[in-house]
């Protein structure tokens, strides 16, 4: 049974003090590094993101795991509850995990073993053929179990490395990306990587390529090409930093109050997050991020908004957050940069169409941009809206707590994924009510 809940506004101002969890994305890369350098990198400060817990306990459970050939981490469709079941290979099911799913699938080539590599109902739609493909060029041993193109797949470790130069379209997810960078510096020849065309999510690279640095790898990135030579990782630990992607929910909230006070510790303005971006972003609608005592906080003063066009492409997390922070307020603004949304952990575009109708407000393509129509909007008395096992559904729509009275989220556990806290923190500043049966 999945819990609903309901939040409503809190009597006073948005004020309080947030700690954020660790960041995902940095998490799920630092447990990669730490795995692939055979402890001699430790991560500092794991993230409580379901996401990255799974990937924790795969990776540095992985000495139980490989002295047995029959685990399965998840016997239950989409959940996260480890257990064992008999099988003839080896199962690992990473749930909805997308990023993980992409980096354990480049992981796994290095190891001596044969693994079968699912994850949930979704995770099964999501395309890795890009990811396969390159990996095979390189000499790797991958299959699809069920849909060419598609989890789940069958790996053969021990990769027989025939290429060190490939390329790699840039435009579908920069997980791949990632998820051959991680393993460069273990790979027998290294790795030149060739990125064609155009490449989304770059900020995300970036990260990798900086985390790597800070665990003593080198890289060298000229014009489309990056390469990295066989190397060996220092002894070193890597700190993660606290979500940004997390922190721009409480951006929204202050958004939609006439005033707000939030305090968020831990978050620097010199993130390797390009999520960071929602300091500029959200200045637009009257929000200051001043740094200081060793975090942000974040004040409101209302002004005029002005600024008409958001380029998301380097940051697709964020789409939710600020398209529904603008639908709310009635600003008819343009997004380009959305072409990733519709293979993330739902098809965020007709996801966001389908909750804003809720509020009359529409999201209408043009031309690769999107631009709200807010001519019908309205603020119900209380609504309900779904979240499509997307944890950003959820979050990004909870903020319209402060303008409409009562409002339900169905399956209140989806934040578990990137921000398990968020309805206690919600909670923390005045908003919520309990969870309903
Ligand atoms: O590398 C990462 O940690 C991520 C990259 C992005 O994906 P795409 O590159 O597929 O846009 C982002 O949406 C995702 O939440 C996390
Ligand atoms: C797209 C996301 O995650 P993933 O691709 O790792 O499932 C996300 O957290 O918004």
């Amino acid at each position: 049974m999945k819990p609903n809940i309901v939040i409503s506004k809190p009597s006073r101002v948005s004020k309080g003090t947030i700690q954020l969890t660790g960041s995902k994305s940095e998490c799920n890369r630092a447990l990669v590094i730490e795995a692939l350098s055979k402890g001699k990198v430790k991560v500092q400060n794991v993230s409580d993101a379901a996401d990255a817990v799974l990937l924790a306990g795969i990776l540095r459970g992985a000495q139980e795991v490989h002295s047995s050939l029959i685990i399965d981490h998840s016997p239950n469709e989409d959940s996260y509850e480890p257990s064992t079941m008999n099988h003839e290979l080896k199962t690992v099911n990473i749930g909805p995990a997308g990023t993980a799913m992409r980096f354990l699938t480049a992981y796994f080539t290095l190891q001596d073993e044969e693994v079968i590599l699912t994850g949930s109902e979704r995770m099964k739609q999501r395309p890795i053929g890009v990811l396969v493909d390159a990996l095979r060029e390189l000499g790797a041993d991958i299959s699809y179990v069920e849909n060419e193109g598609y989890p789940p797949l069958k790996i053969t470790g021990n990769i027989q490395q025939s290429a060190a130069r490939i390329a790699i379209k840039g435009n579908i997810s920069s997980q791949y990306i990632t998820a051959l960078l991680l393993i460069a510096p273990n790979l027998p020849l290294g790795l030149g990587l060739e990125i064609i065309g155009d490449l989304t999510s770059r900020p995300y690279v970036e990260m990798t390529l900086a985390m790597l640095e800070q665990a003593g790898i080198k890289h060298n990135w000229t014009d489309n090409v990056i390469s990295i030579a066989k190397q060996d990782f220092s002894e070193t630990s890597i700190w993660v930093e606290p979500d940004w992607s997390a922190a721009s929910y409480w951006y929204a909230i202050a958004a939609l109050s006439d005033e707000a006070e939030l305090f968020l510790p831990g978050l620097t303005s010199y993130s390797l997050q390009g999520d960071s971006v929602i300091t500029e972003i959200m200045a637009n609608f009257g929000i200051t991020s001043q740094f200081k005592d060793g975090g942000v906080l974040l004040t409101k003063e209302p002004k005029p908004i002005i600024r008409k066009e958001f380029d998301l492409k380097k940051c697709p997390d964020l789409a939710q957050t600020i398209v529904v922070v603008c639908a709310a307020l009635g600003h008819e603004a343009t997004f380009t940069g959305l072409e990733t949304l519709k293979i993330k952990e739902t098809d965020r575009i007709a996801a966001l169409q389908n909750e804003l109708a809720k509020i009359g407000v529409k999201l209408i393509e043009n031309n690769e941009a999107y631009t709200l129509d807010c001519s019908g909007k309205f603020i119900p008395e209380k609504v309900l809206f779904h979240t499509y096992e997307d944890h950003r559904m959820a979050m990004a729509f909870a903020p319209l707590a402060i303008l409409i009275p009562e409002v339900e989220f169905e399956d209140a556990n989806v934040v578990e994924k990137s921000y398990p806290a968020f309805w206690t923190d919600l909670e923390k500043v005045g908003f919520v009510s309990p969870p309903t049966p």
